[in-house]
């Protein structure tokens, strides 16, 4: 029977028989061991074992090691090595001490196959998690980001999104050694992503294929390899996923090409799902004509305010402003002709406030200002005179001229109440008294939010 056995049988064997010395040098290797990692058995012999397992290994490989010549026998031990071709292969090895010859005998088993799998499917699961999870597109972004780094290496990774309507690029997320992130532009500004979005087809790009086109930034070093994959959903394309290397430590391959296509589709649907629910939250909390927060969203910061203003002791106020004679452009111009002017008055409330005040519109021509930390009452009825000096110009509605004039009420917290429907209804109030005196004027709720208070109109002599 033995006689049967060809005496190069183990050259035949699929996984790779390695005899290493004590000090850890191969002295010998079988033939297979260039398949797994890249070096013939000549280039091996004599070399560290360690100098070829990937570095975040080592130090429980040299550990394994050890216990193996202390005696141990090892089973299934698993580590990382970098192959010839620059590509990590996934080990898993047998081994025992050789007492008498003074080596270890180990045998290497061939996993990256199945690692392989187990990660992306690891990474799969984990991005659908993360759409599930995330607030916002950039958290989104950067998770995203995090998984598709234990797959490939990306350390230069961008998410590019293609807003349709002005054919737009834009790059919400974009972490890069040597760019800074790129300004919005027109599709067709960057030829790379343009190609990915408009043709929806992947694109590798290496040092023998990248095209010799000037880089993004003139003096800025140009990319060894870039690969982009399209976001492709049901509705059509919503950007690409771009990875970028620059020494050959990121160098991206066929296989990283299928890869990153793979979980592409993933990221997509967490991306439009993200986004509906953005869209979702967002048509829950704002007008959708003024796109001013609405009515709910600004009772929410109403209520989170008057804490704050009481904790803190600041002022609060609350400008109530109805619109005279509104229904008069409808009735005249038209319903969108109105819609445009209360888009045009948004923005110009918008124009006399700070950042950090919120204008709302509560429907229909009412809008609401909350001024937050106010120093003095003088502050809201400053704000109130702006409003109504800014209304003197007319509203340009395509061509147009339209006079219309506001009837604010001003109720301030402490002065007229510490609770929000309080406080709005004095304002309200205050409102109505303005425009029961004619309008275009501003109502001072008084202190018991009933004896009320007029401001000068804006020109009128005091
Ligand atoms: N174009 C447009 N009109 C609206 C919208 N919402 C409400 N309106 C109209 O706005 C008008 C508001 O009513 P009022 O405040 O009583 O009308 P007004 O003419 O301003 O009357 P005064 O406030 O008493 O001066 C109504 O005619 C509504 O039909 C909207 O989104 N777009």
């Amino acid at each position: 029977m033995t006689a049967l056995i060809p005496p190069n049988m183990v050259d035949l064997l699929l996984d790779a028989v390695c005899i290493v010395d004590a000090q850890g040098r191969f002295v010998y290797v079988s033939p297979s061991f260039e398949r797994i990692f890249g070096y013939t058995p000549e280039e091996a012999v004599g070399r560290p074992m360690i100098e070829m397992v990937y570095s975040e290994d080592r130090e429980r490989t040299l550990r394994a090691a050890q216990n193996i010549m202390a005696g141990t026998l090892q089973l299934h031990f698993e580590n990382r090595y970098v192959r010839k071709d620059g590509h990590i292969a996934h080990i898993r090895w047998t081994a025992r001490w050789v007492e008498d010859q003074q080596v270890r005998l180990a045998v290497a088993h061939d996993i990256t196959e199945r690692k392989h799998t187990e990660s992306l499917q690891a990474a799969i699961y984990s991005i659908s998690e993360a759409a599930q999870g995330a607030e916002d597109l950039d958290t989104l972004f950067a998770k995203i980001h995090h998984i598709i780094g234990t797959l490939l290496p990306a350390s230069n990774f961008s998410v590019a999104l293609h807003d349709r309507l002005p054919d737009t690029i834009s790059f919400p997320y974009h972490v890069d050694e040597r760019h800074p992130a790129p300004t919005p532009s027109p599709l067709d500004a960057d030829a790379l992503c343009s190609h990915v979005i408009r043709k929806g087809q992947t694109l590798l790009l290496t040092p023998d294929s990248l095209p010799p086109t000037a880089p993004p930034m003139a003096s800025a070093p140009r990319p060894l390899y870039w690969l982009g994959v399209p976001l492709q959903t049901p509705a059509g394309v919503l950007g690409a996923l771009v990875l970028q290397g620059y020494s050959e430590e990121a160098r991206y391959s066929e296989r990283d090409k299928e890869l990153l296509q793979f979980v592409s589709t993933q990221v997509a649907s967490a991306i439009e799902r993200t986004q509906m629910r953005k869209r979702l939250q967002h048509m829950a909390q704002y007008d959708q004509l003024t796109h001013l927060p609405n009515r709910q969203l600004f009772l929410d910061r109403l209520k989170t305010a008057l804490p704050r203003a009481q904790r803190e002791q600041t002022l609060l106020s609350l400008l109530f402003i109805d619109l005279d004679r509104f229904k008069q452009v409808n009735d005249s111009l038209g319903h969108s002709m109105g819609d445009l002017l209360l888009q045009r008055v948004a923005q110009r409330l918008l124009e006399c406030v700070r950042a950090s005040d919120t204008v709302a519109r509560l429907g229909g021509d009412e809008f609401v200002v909350l001024l937050e930390s106010s120093d003095s009452a003088e502050h809201a009825a400053a704000v109130a005179e702006k409003i109504l000096a800014t209304f003197i110009q007319p509203f340009d509605l395509h061509g147009h001229q339209v006079t219309m004039r506001p009837s604010i009420g001003v109720a301030m917290h402490p002065d007229h109440g510490s609770e929000e429907s309080l406080l709005l209804s004095h304002a309200d109030a205050a409102m109505y008294r303005s425009k029961n005196s004619g309008g275009n004027q501003v109502c001072v709720a008084g202190a018991t939010g009933m004896a009320l208070q007029f401001l000068p109109r804006p020109g009128a002599p005091h």
